[in-house]
């Protein structure tokens, strides 16, 4: 007579409590159980593979407590580990162990009892030695199956009965002594899919599903398609933390589709986490992560998990054992909680050293890794203040004397500045390298946001400043009162200058080979043409402040270089009308040099200006 699973008839003592009320048991719908797992707690019906080959591994690892009196051995006997085996026509798989096995009274207790569990005795210590905690694996097999047949001989007496126990959906089971019994001891879980579900059965589905849960697990798997008499083909392998960096890399290149441009090792020993972090060869989107793979001692628990990495880690993919860190009852997640987060922690300063060891260690797989990740690096740099760290020490800026990084601009120079326009630095670099100043070239995405946290972090303060152009060219030496050729120059340029709504300054500095430099944030065109409010994006909002009277609008100014031979020669020429398009032309080579943005009227000035010097040149039409 079948027996009703989960359900104790027991009863408390009469009259305590509630008035005499007889206490009673609950009664669990099994149906309704699986129902609640099937769409609330798994995220597929092909987790019942899962279950059954970690039911088989604990069953395996609990053996290794049991000291069996000559139980194995005979020809038919199953090689040590599991085996899953598919019937086709029967649409049934079989996943058969070589475990502890089970007695009558455990199928009972164990088996059939929802929540009950062999392995909570003492939870650490199971944990760090069994994947099941929560007594309700088993039943993921209702997913697919009306039936469950476990066939199953204990391990702890050498003359163990096998026995069967049949559990159904509907809540009975049943145990009885097989007529078959065993080789040796082990268990042997069948289920045979309902029609609708065989699907889930089909030898190549569970073949794919078994190398994927199965394939790094700690003891061997075998899948036998269930032709052939031999011991069937090993899944297991050894993991990829398990070989050197070239076996990670070809690895990750099989199993996650990229060949990373570093391998990063991770332990974090105080929850015996291993595996990898896989620098990727494509940018990603900063602050979206590609999840990661994480197994449990050696079952993949996911392959898409973002909970062991931080979110600033983008550039890697980890592959990683979780070691003891708890999965949830879905097994498809790692509980969250303060070991979890300290675990995250130690991976970020894993991963955060092992960029520093390439970029001391290997310069050019760090000049691959900057190429592509550079951006993203500038981007948590600009939030996160230990990524800053790094950028700082490591990440090399364009300077006016060429790549550096910004820790060694700090350490050797005193007064470092960052211009953050493309325009500004393109300008003023040769200046401050010919007065032996240094300028950053800060006009990068994220470029801006990240000086500025230098400059007023304890490794930044004082030692690098914004570059300021207007207080920059307060410094340039002005030409004495009186300086003739200054005279000379203004009387020429000022009024050419004036038609393109600029400013004339007359400044005498190094090098010499700079003739003009255009501040502020007008793009004159030509003559004539007002300054539309679009050109104004690249003007210093405080220039109206240093410069002008309150409120009046900052005009762009042209400096002329009296130090510069073709400038200060520019007075001398005879004629007027060279002397203007050479006037022009020069201007148009200062709107160039400030990187502002050119048309065809500005090509028309330049020409004339070459035209006319070229003729005055002796040139001829
Ligand atoms: N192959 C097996 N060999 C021996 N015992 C088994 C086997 N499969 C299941 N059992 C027993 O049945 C119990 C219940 O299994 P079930 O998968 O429902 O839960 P669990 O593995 O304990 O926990 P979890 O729900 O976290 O998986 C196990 O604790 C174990 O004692």
């Amino acid at each position: 007579m079948p027996e009703t699973g989960g359900v104790d008839g027991g009863s408390g003592p009469d009259g305590a409590g509630g008035g005499g009320a007889r206490p009673e048991a609950f009664r669990v719908d099994l149906r309704g159980v699986v129902d609640i797992l099937s769409h609330h707690l798994y995220s597929s019906p092909r987790v019942y593979v899962r279950e059954l080959l970690q039911n088989a591994r604990d069953a395996v690892v609990a053996r290794q407590d049991v000291d069996e009196a000559g139980g194995s051995g005979g020809a038919a006997a199953p090689p040590d580990g599991i085996t899953v085996t598919v019937e086709r026509e029967e649409g049934a798989v079989t996943v058969a162990d070589t475990g502890i096995g089970l007695t009558a009274q455990e199928m009972r207790e164990v088996l059939a009892t929802i929540g009950a569990s062999s392995k909570t005795g003492d939870l650490t210590q199971a944990r760090r030695r069994f994947l099941g905690q929560f007594g309700i694996g088993l039943l993921a097999c209702f997913l697919v199956a009306d039936e469950i047949e476990v066939r199953s001989r204990s391990a702890r007496t050498p003359d163990a009965p096998t026995l069967v126990w049949t559990g159904r959906a509907d809540g009975t089971f049943t145990v009885a002594t097989a007529a078959h019994p065993l080789p040796r001891s082990g268990t042997r879980v069948r289920v045979r899919a309902r029609p609708d579900d065989r699907e889930w059965v089909e030898p190549a589905r569970v073949e794919m599903l078994v190398r994927r849960f199965a394939g790094l697990l700690d003891v061997p798997v075998r899948w036998h398609g269930g032709h052939d008499a031999d011991g069937g083909a090993l899944v297991t392998t050894s993991a990829p933390w398990a070989g050197d960096d070239a076996a990670a890399a070809a690895w990750c290149e099989r199993e996650l589709g990229f060949a990373p441009l570093a391998v990063v090792r991770l332990d974090v020993a105080l929850a015996g986490v291993r595996g990898l972090a896989l620098v990727a060869d494509t940018p990603g989107r900063v602050g979206h992560r590609r999840g990661d793979r994480v197994y449990s001692r050696g079952m993949l628990v996911a392959d898409d998990n973002t909970q062991l990495a931080p979110d600033w880690a983008y550039f890697v993919r980890l592959v990683v054992e979780a070691g003891e860190l708890p999965l949830t009852a879905s097994r498809e997640s790692l509980q969250d909680g303060a070991l979890l987060g300290e675990v995250r922690e130690q991976v970020g300063a894993q991963v955060r050293a092992g960029v520093e060891r390439l970029a001391t260690g290997d310069p050019a797989a760090f000049a691959r890794f900057l190429e592509v990740h550079a951006t993203g690096l500038l981007a948590m740099a600009a939030v996160d203040a230990e990524m800053l760290d790094l950028v700082v020490r490591h990440v090399p800026w364009e300077t006016s004397e060429g790549p550096l990084t910004l820790a060694h601009a700090m350490r050797t120079r005193t007064g470092v500045r960052y211009a953050t326009s493309r325009s500004d630095f393109a300008a003023f670099a040769p200046i401050h390298r010919a007065a032996g100043d240094l300028l950053v070239n800060g006009s990068y995405v994220y470029g801006a946001e990240i000086l500025e946290r230098v400059r007023f972090a304890s490794t930044g303060s004082g030692r690098i400043r914004p570059f300021d152009r207007h207080a920059y060219l307060r410094g340039l030496a002005v030409p004495a009162t009186g300086d003739a050729d200054a005279a000379a120059l203004t009387r020429v340029a000022a009024p050419v200058l004036a038609r393109f709504d600029v400013d004339l300054d007359v400044r005498r500095f190094e090098p010499a080979s700079v003739p003009v430099l255009l501040v502020g944030g007008a793009r004159g065109a030509t003559a004539g043409d007002a300054v539309g409010p679009d050109a104004r994006d690249d003007a210093d909002p405080f220039a109206d402040l240093l410069d002008g009277p309150a409120h009046a609008p900052a005009r762009t100014r042209l400096v002329m270089n009296l130090a510069s031979p073709a400038v200060g020669a520019l007075a001398t020429l005879p004629d007027a009308e060279v002397r203007a398009d050479a006037v022009a032309g020069l201007y148009v080579t200062a709107l160039l040099l400030a990187g502002e943005r050119v048309d065809e009227r500005h090509g028309a000035l330049l020409s004339d200006a070459w035209r006319s010097v070229i003729l005055a040149a002796g040139g001829s039409l």
